[in-house]
């Protein structure tokens, strides 16, 4: 069975960036995975305090999709794996969602975001679904690690 997520509101709401899920990470705190992931497109820039600092999510990922800030060169490659440390911080340092994604067992995840083709699955279910896929993989080293 694949369970599908998107909205904070929805079912395994938890598993969106956008959920209210905080974490320490390089030393500061994030209110949002989506916040830390942002923030990193701009590192070495006064632009990844700022958006630690913006009240939501969404703001954060306005700040981040604005092209008018530079985005740092080497984005394309380091991505992925800036999105999957902050994943698997943001569910080690909360219980109760650490729960919610090892009861999924071996079920696929996959992110129902109908504009993103990347991170989701895309409007018609052909996208890549990144976030997803790095969601099962941390799910893997919770259940190492517990
Ligand atoms: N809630 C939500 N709204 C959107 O418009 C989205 N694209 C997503 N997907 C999330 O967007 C983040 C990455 O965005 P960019 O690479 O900066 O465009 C990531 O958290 C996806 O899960 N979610």
């Amino acid at each position: 069975m694949t369970l599908y997520f998107y909205s904070t509101r929805s079912e395994y709401g938890c598993f969106s960036n956008f959920s209210r899920h905080g974490f320490e990470l390089d030393g500061v705190w994030w209110p949002t995975s989506e916040h830390y992931f942002q923030a990193q497109k701009f590192v070495g820039t006064p632009h990844v305090e700022q958006i630690r600092q913006v009240n939501s999510p969404r703001d954060a990922a306005n700040m981040g999709r604005d092209r008018k800030r530079p985005l740092r060169p080497d984005w394309e490659t380091v991505k992925d794996e800036i999105m999957r440390r902050a994943v698997l911080k943001k569910f080690q340092t909360h219980d109760e969602i650490r729960e919610i994604l090892l009861g999924t067992g071996d079920e696929e995840l996959v992110e129902n975001a109908p504009h993103d083709y990347y991170w989701g699955c895309g409007k018609d279910g052909s996208g890549r679904n990144k976030l997803g896929q790095i969601l099962m993989e941390v799910r893997e080293i919770l259940r190492q690690e517990s």
